[in-house]
């Protein structure tokens, strides 16, 4: 094959030990959209599907030094940038992007973890809103993201749009404010794990005997699984019976357009790392020469059917099936 139909992808980005989020996902996922992946570290984080247990940043220059031997070197198509932890760091990476004129460019704008361990510093904030934003053609914040980036609360669609428009003030060509938060429930203050939250909404309490086979898809079938946090038991929502709201909604803005893309919302708990695996399958797109919007309607494809054939693994928030998209198009589905 010639060397320059290769396309290639670069994520910037913490690592997940537990590999379902992070580097890991992102590198899965550029492989099976079959774009060529390369990583620049930023951190690593103590990680497993039971939450955050430690985070070990890099030295601010290695992220930059392993950027700069990439591109000088192996040459990327597009980027992505995921935990990005300090204001350093941040300065340094977009100083790299600048140098190198690179223009597919996708912040994810990484702050929390589900669990709520900070993976970017409060003050990191800033130098994310001035030295980075200005350099992405897509940025793909979730509510609470967009929230701090906006400086408003999020309840409504117009709310969310209004969002949009004043993050699409900060520089980015592209907002997609992902959906996976709206459930449609009223957001409750405390942390409630799913089991206490199956209970609450009257979810069926089943044993998983599902979703064995991870190159099948039934498209009728209506029961999800969710694994409780304490892995003693299945909680399946049945739902067109769930009383939130059964679609999920990606809003996406170009600065004169709202487009709005549904999904299926799917009552699993096994969504660790959905936000890095639909913007690392964005940035694969890309790398292979899709348009953006192309690029983000395959991005949701593909976490749509990564979170669908769930793998049910660990004991609380498992990752989701990276190769789920591939399968089913090898099955024709
Ligand atoms: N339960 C779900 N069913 C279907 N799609 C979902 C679900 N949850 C999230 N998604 C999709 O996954 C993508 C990521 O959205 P989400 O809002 O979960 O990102 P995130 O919070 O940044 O993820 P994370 O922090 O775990 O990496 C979006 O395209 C969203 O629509
Ligand atoms: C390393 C890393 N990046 C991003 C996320 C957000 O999903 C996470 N949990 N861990």
């Amino acid at each position: 094959m010639n060397k320059t139909h290769i396309p290639r992808a670069l994520t910037i980005a913490g690592s997940d030990s537990g590999g379902g989020a992070g580097i890991q996902a992102d590198l899965k996922t550029f492989q099976e959209l079959g774009a060529y992946g390369m990583s620049a570290i930023t951190a690593i984080t103590v990680q497993n599907t039971l939450g955050v247990h430690g985070v070990y940043p890099l030295p601010s220059e290695a992220a930059a030094e392993q950027i700069q031997a990439v591109g000088s070197d192996l040459g990327v198509d597009a980027l992505k940038t995921g935990m990005l932890f300090s204001a350093e760091i941040i300065r340094l990476v977009a100083e790299q992007i600048r140098a190198f004129g690179w223009e597919k460019v996708v912040v994810d704008p990484v702050m929390i973890a589900k669990g709520g361990a900070a993976l970017l510093r409060n003050e990191a904030v800033q130098a994310l809103i001035e030295d980075l934003l200005p350099l992405a053609l897509i940025i793909t914040p979730n509510i609470p993201e967009a929230e701090v980036l906006a400086g408003m609360r999020i309840r409504t669609m117009e709310d969310r749009k209004e969002a949009a428009r004043r993050i699409q003030n900060l520089g980015p060509r592209i907002v997609v404010i992902k959906g996976g938060h709206d459930d449609g429930m009223i957001k409750q203050e405390v942390e409630e794990n799913e089991s206490d939250r199956g209970s609450r909404l009257g979810i069926e309490i089943q044993q998983e005997d599902q979703l064995q086979s991870q190159c099948t898809h039934d498209q009728t079938r209506i029961y999800r699984y969710a694994e409780g946090a304490d892995g003693t038991s299945s909680a399946i929502a049945q739902q067109d019976s769930y009383p939130g709201n059964p679609s999920v909604i990606d809003l996406i803005y170009d600065g004169t357009t709202f487009t709005e893309i549904r999904g299926t919302r799917i009552y699993t708990v096994h969504t660790h790392g959905t936000g890095c695996t639909f913007s690392a399958a964005i940035t694969a797109g890309l790398a292979k020469g899709l348009d953006a919007m192309e690029a983000i309607r395959n991005g949701r494809s593909f976490i749509q059917a990564a979170i669908e054939d769930g793998l049910n693994l660990g004991l609380g928030h498992g990752p989701t099936n990276h190769w789920a998209y591939r399968c089913r198009q090898e099955v024709g589905l």
